[in-house]
């Protein structure tokens, strides 16, 4: 049995890694990491999980980490990179945060705002997309968990780039998130009467901090600089998170590709041609569902991507990445089907 600490456990992201933990066959929550919370028993903070044996929500300073084998980082960004400096370094680390997700410091900079506190740990993490990083995320003692915008739209269109069967100066990726996905926290515009019944974009014109990950990753595959176009949209939902993506290329051969690129993925499911995903469809479990539909428009494409945003988005990759780093049965923990209806 392994050891699990889990910081930030009175967010969403903790409550799922919870959720998802209970029915591993070997790991056991030892330590849960709140701020304002601790203190508080679990089945206060989240009545979902009266049932389990939990322990209660402590400060991250009384938490004896020799004790602990993997910890998962559930905090917000630039909170974990300071927590994660002061962790005993050679502790197994799966990082939930944007903290360690650029390679670049200037990068991180440029879409954060702030220099990096842990540039050391910065250097040593393992981007955390599993299907792509696989091999590294094994031997890693520090996996950083990608966006969940950032999983969803890499998804769709990381193995068409890196096949060059698209237009890489023509992406158009146009995204609906649900709320959850922006955490627990109270802010006005997550009010029901402010969020219900209406949708917007947010963070028009291209200022979307994920676009750092699409940036990094999107060039690196394709050995040039790509630049998306990339409107994220919140919806009134709970979980969720579409990516509809308007490439140049043709339908037939892009199915081909996600076919052949996913052939062997547990999680990834590719639709069969002219087939959309629906987010009602992946709810609740770590599934991702990519639909490839021809448009009216001779050699353009619609590729849809579907996850939920707080398991494969998050914390179901960040159990998946830590299995790999346990040399456990990748998909053990994260086999159950989506809740429907
Ligand atoms: N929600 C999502 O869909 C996704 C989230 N992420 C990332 O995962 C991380 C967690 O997100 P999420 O669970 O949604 O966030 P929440 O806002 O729901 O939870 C944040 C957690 O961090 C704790 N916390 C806040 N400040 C501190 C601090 N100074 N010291 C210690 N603990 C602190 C909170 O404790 P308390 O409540 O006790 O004050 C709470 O447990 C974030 O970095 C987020 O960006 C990544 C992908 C998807
Ligand atoms: C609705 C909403 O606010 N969604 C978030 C998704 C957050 C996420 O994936 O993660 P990180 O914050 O860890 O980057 C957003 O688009 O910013």
């Amino acid at each position: 049995m392994y050891n699990i600490a889990i910081l930030g456990a009175s967010g969403y992201t903790g409550a799922e890694l919870i959720r998802l933990i209970s029915g591993h066959s070997s790991m056991k929550i030892r330590a849960l990491g709140g701020n304002s919370k601790a203190g508080q028993s679990m089945a206060e903070v989240f009545p979902h999980l009266r049932h389990l044996d939990l322990p209660a929500l402590v400060t991250i300073e009384d938490i004896d980490f020799s004790q602990i084998d993997l910890c998962f980082c559930a905090l917000p960004h630039k909170t974990s990179q300071e927590v994660i400096a002061k962790l005993p370094a050679d502790l197994k680390i799966v990082d939930l945060s944007a903290d360690f997700r650029l390679r670049d410091p200037e990068a991180y900079k440029k879409w954060y705002g702030n220099d990096h506190a842990a540039l050391d740990q910065q250097g040593e993490a393992v981007y955390g997309l599993t299907e792509f990083y696989r091999e590294e995320i094994k031997n890693a003692r520090l996996v950083a968990g990608t966006g969940c915008n950032a999983a969803t739209g890499q998804f769709a269109l990381r193995p068409l780039i890196a096949a060059g069967l698209i237009d890489l100066d023509e992406i158009i990726m146009d995204l609906k998130c649900a709320v959850s996905g922006a955490g627990r926290s109270l802010k006005e515009n997550l009010l029901h009467a402010e969020l219900s019944e209406g949708y917007h974009a947010y963070a028009i014109g291209g200022t979307h901090r994920h676009l750092g990950e699409f940036d990094q990753e999107f060039s690196a595959v394709a050995g040039r600089p790509v630049k998306v176009q990339f409107t994220p949209h919140l919806v009134p939902a709970n979980r969720g998170i579409l990516a509809t993506c308007y490439v140049k290329g043709d339908a037939q051969e892009i199915q081909a590709e996600l076919e052949k690129t996913y052939a062997d993925e547990p999680f990834i499911e590719v639709l069969p041609l002219g087939e959309a995903p629906s987010t009602r469809h992946i709810r609740g479990s770590n599934f991702c569902h990519i639909g490839v539909v021809q448009d009216r428009i001779a050699g353009r494409a619609i590729v849809v991507a579907a996850l939920d945003n707080l398991t494969k988005g998050s914390s179901g990759q960040a159990l998946q990445n830590a299995n790999l780093m346990l040399n456990i049965a990748e998909t053990e923990g994260l086999m159950m089907a989506p809740l429907f209806p």
